[in-house]
């Protein structure tokens, strides 16, 4: 690649978010930029990746061994050296600030909790929709879920800079905290057995949405004390995933008003 090459490729990569290649992403490492997630090619045993791979776990940033197509998929430049990294557009924070967020405003927590949404647009869109109802904010598993990317800060259309968003390692036990700390947990599927309609959803609340190909996983689905569905009128089986977060927050919101 020539140099001119190279430079006319930055800015569309910066405006993304992909970092690309060995040496930017140790760069962006050491520069302590905030990184979402790692892509590193699938059987490489090159040294650098590997100083790459543990150097972002010593960080506490989540590391995924993805075909080299998926990396070539991604890649802006096509020179992604075997590693790209996503920036993330906000740092995450505690479920804790989330809950003393409410705290602060004298309201009952509104929480949504994503069970491995994957599709930016989907994740994107649910922020955007919490924001705007007033939910004090989002948790999202640190795997098999997108993250705090840039097309997710694109698709909320700049909800991402406004409301918190947590990340934790394992969701089921989150959710057990929740329940401990007084908070009602609303877990959401088409076969559930409690009708919008007659969901509390006053209370300090935690709407569980699940994934869109599997919809909440197990272990998710125990930890709920409801298992609230939206009436299916039609011929197709279930709402999009950010659809039936948003009825959910905005039933919160009526019930809340
Ligand atoms: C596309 S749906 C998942 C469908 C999946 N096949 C299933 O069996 O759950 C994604 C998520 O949206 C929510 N959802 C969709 N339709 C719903 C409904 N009618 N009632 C309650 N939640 C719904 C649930 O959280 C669900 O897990």
């Amino acid at each position: 690649m020539r140099d001119n090459d190279k430079q006319r490729s930055l800015p569309q990569a910066e405006a993304d978010g992909i970092i690309e290649g060995r040496n930017a992403v140790i760069e962006a490492l050491r520069s302590g930029e905030t990184i979402d997630k790692i892509y590193l090619a699938k059987g490489e045993t090159d040294k650098t990746l590997g100083h790459i791979a543990s150097r972002a776990r010593e960080k506490g940033i989540v590391v995924v061994e993805a075909d080299r197509r998926k990396l070539d998929g991604m890649s802006r430049t096509h020179a992604h050296q075997g590693v790209i990294a996503l920036a993330a557009m906000r740092e995450y924070v505690s479920v804790q600030s989330l809950l003393d967020a409410a705290a602060e405003k004298g309201e009952a927590p509104l929480l949504v909790v994503c069970d491995e949404i994957s599709d930016p647009h989907n994740l994107g869109a649910i922020l955007r929709t919490a924001e705007c109802a007033g939910a004090h904010g989002v948790i999202i598993p640190m795997r098999r879920s997108a993250g705090l990317t840039a097309i997710v800060g694109k698709t909320s259309a700049g909800a991402v800079s406004y409301i918190p968003v947590a990340r934790v390692s394992n969701l089921p036990a989150t959710l057990e905290e929740l329940k401990k700390k007084g908070v009602w947990v609303y877990g959401t599927a088409a076969e559930g057995t409690t009708s919008l309609y007659d969901a509390d959803l006053k209370g300090p609340a935690a709407i569980v949405i699940g994934s869109e190909g599997s919809g909440m996983g197990r272990l998710v689905r125990e930890k709920c004390d409801f298992l609230v569905s939206i009436p299916m009128k039609g011929h197709i089986s279930s709402l999009n995933a950010s659809a039936a977060a948003a009825i959910l927050l905005y039933e919160a919101v009526r019930r809340r008003m």
